[in-house]
């Protein structure tokens, strides 16, 4: 897959682009119904004998217009999002800049320069798609945007339960800790990928070393708690329990950031500095002050029992 960053205004020419089937949306989480959007333009590009691609933008939109932070962290940071397209053979991702002049672009404007001079053939997004200044352009205004310039095709809501698959939800249940409710919204677990780095080297001494896991930067961290989770390795993946939070237990005052822990089952490599990613599985407990480290030890063990079985769950499921 070819990624191609673009900046207001480009300088791209139609002629000598390869003709696309492209999916339009930011895509944050690559849930299902991102995937319905994607694997529809991808379908269509493989009818039409064109290349399928995706175009995002970045930063979020929010970062730009919205009066909040200077930075919003993701479910799926671009990096993430780039290794799923590629892994589901999309050929090229636009990555557009998301700027105050991209910004106030008007709709007709967009659709000229980002879609018809790009050489896209078929255009894909979801029924609430917006585009444009103030996202004035919608899935409606595009008939008449794209002219006979282009073909384009409506994906139509995915739902679970009654509810849009979005990434509000996702991220309403990340904040909440409901992992497990997020496995059936993207089709898989949701993952953060992080670097092992030196902690406060107390956990062997109780009995339960822990991989710290650090520089997960970008990545929206679940609520404190305690987690089963799987670490990989290498492309191996271990089960074992994680621990998100303050460690109240040893520390009276709040640390300024939660430390991301996880204890691996029978495991005893070094694995300083290893990447690693964290693969959330099902959230056991809420963290809490101990009186001493037996109490704690004596939880953790049941918190490790509590997992085992959940992992022996999934087997007997399988
Ligand atoms: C499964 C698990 C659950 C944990 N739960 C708590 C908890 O509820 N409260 C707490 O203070 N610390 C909790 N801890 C964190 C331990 O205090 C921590 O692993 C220990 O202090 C070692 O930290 P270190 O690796 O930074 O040295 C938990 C750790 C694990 C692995
Ligand atoms: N559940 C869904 N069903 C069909 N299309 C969807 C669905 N969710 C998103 N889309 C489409 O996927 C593209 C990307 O959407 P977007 O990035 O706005 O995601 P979202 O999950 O709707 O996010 P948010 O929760 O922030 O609204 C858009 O074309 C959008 O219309």
């Amino acid at each position: 897959m070819e990624i191609i960053h673009l900046q207001h205004p480009h300088h791209l020419v139609r002629e000598q682009l390869p003709p696309l089937s492209m999916a339009l949306g930011y895509f944050d989480g690559m849930h299902l119904g991102h995937q319905k959007v994607i694997m529809t333009a991808k379908r269509i590009a493989d009818e039409l004998g064109v290349k399928s691609a995706v175009m995002t933008f970045d930063p979020h939109p929010s970062v730009v217009l919205g009066k909040k932070a200077a930075h919003v962290d993701m479910i799926t940071p671009l990096e993430e999002k780039a290794r799923l397209l590629k892994e589901r053979g999309i050929d090229f991702l636009y990555v557009v800049r998301f700027d105050r002049d991209f910004s106030n672009l008007n709709p007709e404007e967009f659709v000229e320069q980002y879609i018809v001079n790009l050489n896209v053939k078929h255009v894909v997004a979801g029924f609430d798609f917006s585009y444009g200044k103030f996202g004035s352009g919608t899935m409606e205004t595009m008939k008449e945007h794209a002219k006979d310039k282009c073909e384009y095709t409506v994906v139509e809501k995915l739902e679970d339960e009654g509810e849009k698959v979005s990434s509000t939800l996702i991220r309403k249940f990340l904040q909440e800790g409901r992992v497990e409710n997020i496995q059936k919204l993207l089709g898989r677990c949701y993952t953060i990928t992080g670097r092992v780095v030196h902690g406060e080297k107390r956990g062997r001494e109780i009995g339960f070393p822990t991989a710290n896991v650090g520089e997960v930067d970008g990545y929206i961290i679940p609520r404190t708690g305690v987690y089963a989770v799987e670490l990989g390795i290498n492309g191996q993946f271990y089960e074992g329990v994680c621990n998100i939070g303050y460690k109240p237990t040893f520390h009276d005052k709040k640390p300024e950031k939660p430390t991301i822990e996880v204890h691996i089952f029978d495991f005893k490599n070094m694995i300083y500095n290893e990447k690693v990613v964290v693969k959330w599985h099902k959230l056991i407990r809420k963290e809490r002050k101990f009186s001493g480290i037996e109490a704690l030890v004596s939880q953790i063990n049941q918190d490790k029992r509590e997992a085992a079985a959940y992992f022996a769950s999934l087997k007997s499921d399988a």
